[in-house]
Formats: C-alpha cells, structure tokens, sequence
C-alpha cells in the first residue's frame, strides 16, 4: 500500500488516478510515500523518512527545497505544460488590463448605482477618464520562453504584436512551437529598450530573483507597462513601486500581491490565478498522479526536477533503483558490488542531472532484498528501494 499526503487541494481527476486498492491518501495522512502540492510551502517542514517523491502540480517549484531533497533520495516532480493555456490566457487578460484601464472603469460604473435614469449619461460622460491604447502594433518583450512564454508570445502576434523572445537557455521544443516572427532578443537590454510590454515567464531562482529592479528599469521606455504573472520575488518591490510614482512605469500587473501594492497607484493586483482553470487544475493533478504511480510502482522517473530522467521498460525479476551522488566511480562501484556478490545484470541504465544521478538495475533473478543495504553503505549512494 502506497500512502500519498496532499498539502493542497488537488483535482479529484487527479486522485482517481490512484487505484485504491493499493493507496490511500488525504491531508491527513502520516509518514506519507509521496507528497501532491500545490503552492504550500515546503520549506519548513520536516521531511519524514518514509517519504519517496513529491510531485507540485503546477509548474513553479520554487515552494520546494529541491537541494535538501535531492540529498535526502526525495524525487521532485513538476508538470510542464499542463497549465501554460490558462496562464496564457490570463497574461492576455493582463495586457488587456495594463491598457484599457478595465479594472478602474468596471469599479466607477459600479459607483452609479443609484442614479437612476442617468446612468446612461453618467457613462458616456465619464469614459473618456478610462481611454487606453490598443496592443496592435506596439512592441511586447516576452523573458522566458518555455511552456507559458511561447504560448504568450504567438498569441500576442496574433493580436499584431510586434514580439521580442529572450530565452537564453530556449529548448528545441520550444524554438520548434514559436511564431518565425518572434525576434530573437540577445540579451535583455533588448528587451527592455525596446518594448511597450514586457512580460515574465521565467522560473524563480538565483538567477532570476530581483531582475526587475531600479537598474533593469532604468533601461525601459518611460510608461512601460509589465505584466509578472511569473512569481513576486522577480521583481523588486521597492524599485517598482518608485517606478510607479515616476510614471518611469505605468502599470505593473502583478498575480503576487503584496500589502504595499495593494491600492498603489498602477497597481492592478489578481490573487495567484494564473493556473486557476478546472481545465489546467484537471491537468496538473493527472499528470502528477502519473508521475508518482509511475515512479512509486516501477521506478521510472519522468519530469522531476532535481533527479535525472531514467526509464527502463521492466524486465527480469526484480528492480534495484539506486539515488546517488553524481560522482565518478559510483557506477562502477555499483556494477561491481553486483557481480562480487555473483548476481548477474539483466539490465541497466543510469543518467544524472548536476550533483546526483540514478542508476537502475533489472536482475533476471530474485536475490536477497537484504542486498540493498550493502549498496547503501557506499557514503556516495542516497537511497536504495527494490521493486
Ligand atoms: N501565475 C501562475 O499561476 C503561474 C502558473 C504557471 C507557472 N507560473 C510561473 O511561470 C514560470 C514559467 O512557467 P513555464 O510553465 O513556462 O515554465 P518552463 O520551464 O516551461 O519555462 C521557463 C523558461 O524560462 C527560461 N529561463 C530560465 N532562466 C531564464 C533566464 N535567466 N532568462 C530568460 N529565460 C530563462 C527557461 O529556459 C524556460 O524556457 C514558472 O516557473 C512559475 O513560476 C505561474
Ligand atoms: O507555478 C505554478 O504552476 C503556478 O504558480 C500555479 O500555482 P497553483 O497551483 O497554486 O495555482
């Protein structure tokens, strides 16, 4: 029986996944095999041994510690592309927002109520306060073009956009699914001295934290409007709320409010809703209960983001799968504690990603489960489980 804890509401298409005849799982349950999150923070918590894998359904997992799981064995998962629709979505909503002032004209029509048969005059009267530009034929830099990004950067050609991509790291995949008139930005400056809109799509780390910042923004046209539908901490909020008051900015749309934004002039602030779509909930959950089955059940890994991607199509009789430090030897250590014991390799694959690997072994022959723990005692190898 596998146990899975959820620490945030997840899509019940996403737990019917699991065949409860061999799991069970709720917000309750105690020394969990694997975790479903979603945006809970991870950072606190104390990482029971029992735990396996964590799959965040959702894209951003930056609420995980993925260097203390990885040392601890603890496969993450994440679910790329699965809400990239619904954030596009939003993102066009955002650039609708950051234009045609929306947000302030639906509240000041809403403050009519009362007057009666005036009403109709009251409007045409007072629009001209909520006048904003079109999107067609102004200049959107689009940072970070994976799943979301390029989605957002072809829709926006689609509404006459003229698009700036900056994606040093872009994938095959991606360059694959973008519109040929997306202009490659070489460098950020691109971006930012020449765009009208610019938009993040990026994840949040290191690297990224703080890119918006009083130096980036130097660099932009006066009355930029940026839309963040990326995570908070990309900007930094002193600088952007300067911005704001020296009209450098215009408007800033932000999916992670905080107090000091809230009511600041060029503010428009959404509670986090980007991937708030049944249809994107629906996807994430299916597709992190995938992951897990696919990992608790035949050591497989697909998607994680601190573990390399292994798959083996089982064969033999019994499964070791061994997490380990990305050090040389350890694979030769790994074979060798094998064949001085006389156990024979049916199979064997291995793949690592930064500082840990994983190596996977089918044997034709069941031998002593016991074996695992002569593997473990290597100080280079993390965990060992036998399926
Ligand atoms: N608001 C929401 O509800 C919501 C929903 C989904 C995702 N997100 C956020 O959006 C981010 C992107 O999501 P995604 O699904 O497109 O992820 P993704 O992994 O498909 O794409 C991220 C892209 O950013 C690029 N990148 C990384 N570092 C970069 C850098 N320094 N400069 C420029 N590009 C860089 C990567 O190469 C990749 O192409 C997530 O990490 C998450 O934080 C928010
Ligand atoms: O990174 C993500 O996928 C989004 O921020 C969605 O977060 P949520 O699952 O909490 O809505």
């Amino acid at each position: 029986m596998f146990h899975i804890k959820t620490l945030n509401k997840i899509s019940p298409l996403g737990m019917e996944k699991f065949d409860r005849s061999t799991y069970a799982w709720g917000d309750d349950i105690e020394n969990p095999d694997a975790v479903m999150v979603r945006s809970a923070s991870m950072h606190d918590m104390e990482m029971p041994e029992s735990l396996l894998a964590i799959a965040r359904a959702g894209a951003g997992v930056n609420n995980i510690p993925l260097d203390k799981c990885a040392e601890e064995g603890i496969v993450v998962f994440n679910t790329p592309g699965a809400n990239a629709n619904a954030v596009k979505e939003i993102v066009l909503l955002g650039l609708l927002l950051s234009s045609r002032k929306i947000a302030p004209a639906i509240e000041w029509v809403q403050s009519l109520k009362g007057q009666g048969a005036e009403v109709g005059k009251l409007v045409e009267k007072g629009k001209s306060n909520f006048v904003g530009p079109e999107l067609k034929g102004k200049k959107l830099g689009v940072i970070g073009l994976g799943a979301i990004g390029v989605l957002v950067a072809n829709a926006a050609i689609s509404l006459g956009m003229t698009v700036y991509g900056y994606d040093p790291y872009l994938s095959v995949d991606a360059a694959w699914g973008m519109h040929t008139s997306v202009i490659h930005a070489t460098s950020l400056r691109d971006i930012y001295e020449n765009c009208d809109y610019i938009t993040l799509h990026v994840p949040c780390n290191t690297e990224t934290k703080g890119m918006i910042n009083a130096s980036s923004i130097s660099m932009m046209k006066t009355g930029v409007r940026i839309l963040n539908f990326a995570r908070g901490e990309l900007v930094v909020e002193e600088d952007m709320l300067s911005a704001l008051d020296e009209k450098k900015v215009t408007v800033y749309v932000t999916d992670f409010p905080t107090e000091a934004q809230l009511g600041h002039n060029g503010v428009v602030a959404l509670p986090h809703l980007g991937a708030s779509t049944p249809e994107s909930e629906d996807n994430c959950a299916k597709m992190a209960a995938e992951e897990l089955i696919t990992y608790l059940e035949s050591g497989n890994i697909v998607n994680s983001v601190n573990y390399p991607n292994v798959s083996l199509p089982k064969s033999g009789e019994m499964r070791f799968c061994v997490l380990h430090k990305n050090v040389s030897g350890t694979l030769s250590k790994i074979s060798t504690a094998f064949s001085d014991a006389g156990i024979n390799i049916e199979n064997m694959i291995n793949g690592s990603k930064k500082d840990y690997a994983y190596t996977i072994v089918d044997l034709a022959q069941k031998v002593d489960a016991g074996f695992a723990e002569k593997l473990t005692a290597d100080p280079d190898v993390i965990k060992v489980r036998v399926i």
